[in-house]
């Protein structure tokens, strides 16, 4: 059964929506029931962390030993054995404030206590997860235990999610993003590898895959595209933050239908093949987020980043994986050979190729930014203002958690597990980052977090609260469920429908030109003179067979190497990595740019549906030489080659067919062009019109502080008038005075 909210899955050609389930797109071939999965790792201890031992606010007491032994008690409660409170002054340089005395426990270690207001039975609470991981524990072994099952789930078409929960300076990016000082890969990139690893050694089942991905960061509650093109080098931030105000171009919107539930307008997402497209993207994201210096961590972010990866796939059809015009890369020879040997009619290949449900799963990585007090940061100015809208954003997501981990057990208590409670307000539009992940914590998806722990004893409070989140998240209850599209427009059935037509013109073309060679004596004789158009005929299908090849190597299939070599129509060349953008990220565009729609989303609570755009460039490009080459085609087909005396009589519509083709390489150009310009200046009209509005708002302000100034003033010489006049009628009095005084004298 259907959350609260009924949202559909992605309609990559006009926006980035967050699948979801809609009950009337739904064909429930597998639904499980699982508990968010919550995991904690301690981070090592790290020599920045004595130094808060030293700092008396933040003293902590040593217990005369250190040997650890837990008690397990009845109620299968745990606690610390040897939790007695004698101290020594300072931490001891090396030992955590944390132990896991099993796999799935975590308690305070009794040899460091704090000595302030933490009450005894708080220190000697037990907490219990799926896999608590200790300080010296890598990365790769928290996704082994306990992502991998939820990224298998991905494949297998099931949405995932992976969160990194913790206080600033925790370890989240460690664990997401991995970290070159221990040569570690973090979980994202773990994922990605592993997901194009199972979909090449998936056995049991033929299915191709399409695979995009997007990337995006929630800074003072505000979305960016870390992914999005052309951004000049002031909005790359590399350690440190220089620059807090992004063009408006690199904004993105949330928006949310009553049909399709939470979307993302403007988003950019890439179509990929291999890890590496994706660790490329990565890179350039990785270097836009904004990461600043607090006095908690020297290069804490300052902003919660989602990387998603959203893969559709479906069973391969043996028509089209073996068949003549077969789909997998090797089938199309670049020499045409096997496309022109098959039979089979266009229309069973396309009912074939293009027909069958599409699976849609995502996968959501998410690291949070990290909670932080300013007295133990320090923070002032903008870090100060960027803490406040962290805390706030993850205030409301402990909210949601909360709520969502009550009506679980209410569900649980009315053995109606399957149901939640119809009316239930849970406040996911109080934060941009809980509207984004409502639908992962709302229930049609597999959830693992990931609780990151300082080991400082003067985080243990704060640490503390991140595991009662964990014990919270821990009883929330999911209900996965596979989302299958029979009927909608997906981008898999685009593509494949794009294949199959270019695939017929292909046939075509090569049908004409064999007619043509039987037909034209002249032929050979202008191939003799080196003026060939059976060259010409040949690049034509040429383009086709490249066009089609190109669009078949964004396809993956279960068993083959996912190292494709692409054929490169329009490419652009890679650059350093230290100089490159998404654009030139990838050796070939192949992005579905949604157009961003102005929907204001204060207002867009429940937004009326919209038709879909076809505004993807790549269907469009591929249009556009589609029907030239239709053209070309039809014209050499309509037209006989040779006149009566055998000699060649149209040189005019071979001169045509040569300016279509030049004009064809011309637009391509000037396409590519078009879209860098465009693109150019539409970062420049955005920097303008940020420029605009902060110099309209710097003129605002210095107005109404004229205003203020000249209220002020007026008030002033009212006031001194008034005291003019009394001044005045003072000297009239005491010369009143001073005239009787001296008439009294007188008389
Ligand atoms: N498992 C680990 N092994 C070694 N070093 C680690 C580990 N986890 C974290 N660190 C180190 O701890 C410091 C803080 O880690 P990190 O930046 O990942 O924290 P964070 O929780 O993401 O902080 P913030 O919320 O402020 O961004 C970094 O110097 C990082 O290299």
């Amino acid at each position: 059964m259907a959350g609260p909210t009924s949202l559909l899955p992605p309609r990559p050609l006009e926006s980035v929506i967050i699948p979801s389930p809609c009950k009337s797109q739904l064909s429930n071939e597998a639904t499980t029931t699982n508990n968010i999965q919550v995991c904690i790792r301690i981070r090592p201890v790290l020599p920045s962390d004595h130094s808060t031992a030293s700092n008396p606010a933040k003293r902590v007491t040593r217990s005369t030993s250190s040997k650890v032994g837990v008690t397990r008690h009845a109620s299968g409660l745990i606690t610390p054995s040897n939790a007695c409170g004698s101290s020594v002054a300072d931490a001891v340089a090396g030992e955590a404030a944390w132990l896991s005395p099993t796999p799935q426990t975590i308690i305070q270690n009794p040899a460091l206590k704090q000595d302030n207001s933490m009450s005894g039975s708080k220190q000697d609470v037990a907490y219990t997860f799926d896999r608590v991981y200790d300080v010296d524990a890598k990365n790769g072994e928290v996704y082994e235990e306990s992502v991998r099952g939820v990224v298998r789930s991905c494949v297998e078409g099931f949405h995932g999610s992976v969160f990194a929960y913790g206080q600033t300076n925790s370890g989240k990016t460690h664990t997401m993003t991995g970290s070159s000082k221990t040569n570690e890969s973090g979980i994202i990139r773990l994922a990605v590898e592993d997901i194009f690893r199972l979909i090449q050694t998936q056995s049991c089942s033929q299915r191709e895959y399409l695979l995009r991905v997007s990337y995006l960061e929630i800074y003072n509650e505000q979305i960016y595209d870390l992914l999005a093109p052309h951004s000049s080098n002031t909005h790359r931030f590399g350690s440190n933050l220089q620059h807090h105000h992004l063009p408006p171009s690199t904004s993105v919107r949330i928006f949310e239908s009553r049909t399709e539930g939470v979307q993302i307008r403007g988003l950019r997402e890439e179509i990929v093949t291999c890890p590496s497209d994706v660790f490329s993207l990565l890179d350039v994201g990785d270097a836009r987020r904004k990461v600043g210096s607090t006095g908690m961590n020297t290069s804490s972010s300052r902003s919660h980043s989602v990387f998603r990866l959203v893969l559709e796939s479906r069973v391969s059809s043996s028509k089209s994986s073996s068949g003549p015009l077969a789909s997998s890369n090797s089938s199309v020879a670049s020499d045409g050979d096997s496309v022109t040997s098959g039979r089979s009619s266009v229309a069973q290949s396309l009912g074939t190729a293009v027909k069958g449900p599409v699976r849609i799963s995502s996968l959501s990585l998410v690291d949070l930014a990290g909670s932080e007090s300013v007295k133990a940061t320090g923070s002032t100015g903008v870090r100060q203002k960027e803490g406040q809208y962290i805390n706030k954003s993850l205030l409301t997501l402990g909210h949601v958690v909360h709520k969502l981990s009550e009506m679980s057990a209410r569900a649980e208590k009315e053995s109606n597990s399957m149901l939640l409670p119809p009316k239930e307000h849970i406040p996911y539009r109080d934060s941009k980052l809980t509207r984004l992940l409502q639908p992962s914590l709302g229930g049609n998806a597999r959830v693992c977090i990931i609780c990151n722990v300082s080991p400082a004893a003067a985080n243990v409070e704060e640490s503390h609260n991140t595991l009662k989140f964990g014990s919270r998240a821990k009883t929330i209850q999911q209900h996965a469920s596979i989302t299958e599209i029979a009927d909608e427009k997906t981008l898999l059935r685009s593509y494949r429908e794009e294949i199959e037509e270019l695939k017929r013109q292909l046939k075509e073309a090569r049908k004409s030109a064999a007619e043509t060679n039987v037909q034209t004596p002249a032929i050979k004789e202008r191939t003799e003179l080196g003026s060939s158009s059976e060259d010409e005929d040949q690049d034509d299908t040429h383009v086709l067979v490249s066009a089609i090849k190109n669009l078949e190597s964004l396809i993956l299939k279960t068993g083959a190497k996912s190292t494709v070599k692409k054929i490169v129509i329009d490419s652009a060349p890679m650059l350093d990595a230290n100089d490159m953008d998404v654009d030139d990220a990838l050796p070939s565009r192949r992005s579905l740019d949604a157009d961003l729609k102005k929907v204001d989303d204060t207002d867009a609570d429940v937004a009326p549906d919209e038709e879909p755009e076809e505004n993807s460039h790549l269907i469009e490009e591929l249009h556009r030489i589609q029907s030239m080459l239709g053209t070309v085609m039809k014209k050499r087909r309509d037209k006989p080659l040779t006149s009566s005396n055998g000699k060649n009589p149209t040189p005019g519509r071979d001169e045509e067919v040569e300016n279509l083709r030049i004009q064809l390489k011309e637009q391509q150009i000037t396409s590519t062009m078009r879209k860098a310009d465009s693109s150019f200046l539409q970062n420049q009209l955005a920097e303008k019109q940020s420029f605009v509005e902060d110099l309209t708002k710097l003129l605002d302000d210095l107005e109404k502080r004229q205003n203020t100034l000249d209220r002020e003033n007026a008030e002033l010489k009212k006031a001194l008038a008034a005291a003019k006049a009394k001044i005045e009628e003072g000297e009239k009095e005491r010369a009143e005075m001073s005239e009787k005084l001296s008439q009294l004298q007188k008389e």
